[in-house]
């Protein structure tokens, strides 16, 4: 496909943002990728490599890697924030003091802010000045870094307030490996990509004490389900949780052993400590604060939650993974759709 040629920088150097910089290198995009850490960038520069979060890969060359973020967006229109969720607010700040031109942001991180309960695009018009913020885009689905990096088949969904906007992001990453659709809910594509960290934590878990399929897919199945309250108790259309970053997500992190979150709540699963599994990881865990925000949205919405509401007890109280089983699988008998049909009824 041709391509108008764009100068974009990636804000964020880790496995996602450096994944996707390939994906605007080899769409012939003027490709800077900045990361706070002066060796990364210069094993970037240098070797074209980043090995600590895509081993073994060869970066394109229209990649360049900047430790300063002033340079990184000197005429720049377009970033990608590809940091974690905990970062946001001072990332956002950096980019207001460095930004040379008004912006469009893509976020393309999966979590929400524990406490303030907001969404990512939320957290970013709350910290940014309209004067340098032009637009917000997510960018969403069911994408491990580690075979977006392989050029293997992916399909991810964006969308934003401004559709011009998503639709301008779907022009400038769309490519034969890397397929890329619209969807106008942002409230669906922000919550799906999300919550379903939750569901993979759990995920991980059952497999970590070896409960196998059934256990896992009910766990998917009743995961989609509690997401799907929240999120429409929220204002999302139903119909995206069966999406891309609905079930799409939800899917390849749980059953994926690249997700990390799948493989913290393994160890969990195999009697780890939290702290000792989140050091080893090395890289971020998002879930483990979405679990906490999710909650407290439980109790905000008044949702019910309870895999997401055992999660939290297992991760912050202490109690036992096992226990924790017994109790979500003890609970009142119930019918599968009565509660998502009554947020619904309420909506209308
Ligand atoms: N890795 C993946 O396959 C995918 C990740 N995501 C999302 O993308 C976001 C980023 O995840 P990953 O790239 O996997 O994380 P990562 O742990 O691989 O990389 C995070 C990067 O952010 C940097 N960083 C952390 N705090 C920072 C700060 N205060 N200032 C500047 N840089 C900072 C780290 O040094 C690192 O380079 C997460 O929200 C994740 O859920 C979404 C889709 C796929
Ligand atoms: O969001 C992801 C894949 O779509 C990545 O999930 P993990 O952060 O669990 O690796």
């Amino acid at each position: 496909m041709v391509k108008a040629k764009e100068s974009i920088a990636v804000i964020g150097a880790g496995s996602w943002g450096t994944a996707l910089a390939m994906v605007l290198a080899d769409n012939q995009h003027e490709v800077r990728l900045w990361g706070h850490n002066p060796k990364q960038i210069e094993e970037i520069n240098q070797h074209h490599t980043n090995e600590k979060y895509l081993p073994g890969i060869e970066l394109p060359k229209g990649i360049k890697g900047y430790s300063s973020i002033k340079e990184a967006l000197f005429g720049i229109e377009m970033i990608i924030l590809a940091v974690p969720t905990k970062a946001y607010r001072e990332v956002l700040g950096q980019i207001e003091a460095a930004h040379d031109k008004p912006l469009t942001v893509v976020h393309v991180s999966k979590g929400i802010e524990p406490d303030s309960l907001l969404r990512i695009s939320e957290m970013i018009e709350e910290v940014s000045s309209p004067d340098w913020l032009k637009d917000i885009v997510v960018l969403s689905g069911p994408s491990h870094a580690e075979e977006v990096s392989l050029r293997h088949p992916t399909t991810v969904a964006v969308s934003s307030k401004n559709m011009k906007a998503a639709e301008k992001a779907q022009d400038l990453f769309i490519n034969n490996n890397f397929r890329v659709y619209t969807n106008p809910d942002l409230i669906g594509v922000e919550i799906g990509g999300a919550l379903k960290n939750i569901i993979a934590l759990a995920s991980g878990i059952t497999d970590g004490l070896g409960y196998g399929d059934n256990a896992k897919a009910a766990l998917m199945t009743r995961g989609l389900a509690e997401i799907s309250r929240l999120g429409v108790a929220m204002g999302a259309n139903p119909l995206t949780f069966s999406g891309l970053a609905g079930i799409g997500d939800l899917i390849v992190t749980c059953t994926s052993v690249h997700s990390r979150n799948w493989r913290a709540g393994n160890m969990l699963g195999k009697g780890k400590k939290l702290d000792e599994v989140l050091e080893s990881m090395g890289m971020v865990v998002e879930g483990v604060r979405t679990t906490k925000a999710a909650y407290q949205l439980a109790r905000k919405y008044e949702v019910n939650m309870p895999i997401t509401e055992a999660l939290y007890h297992v991760l912050f109280n202490g109690k036992e993974v096992k226990s924790a089983v017994d109790l979500l699988m003890n609970r009142s008998k119930t019918n599968e759709m009565e509660e998502l049909y009554n947020i619904l009824d309420n909506r209308q």
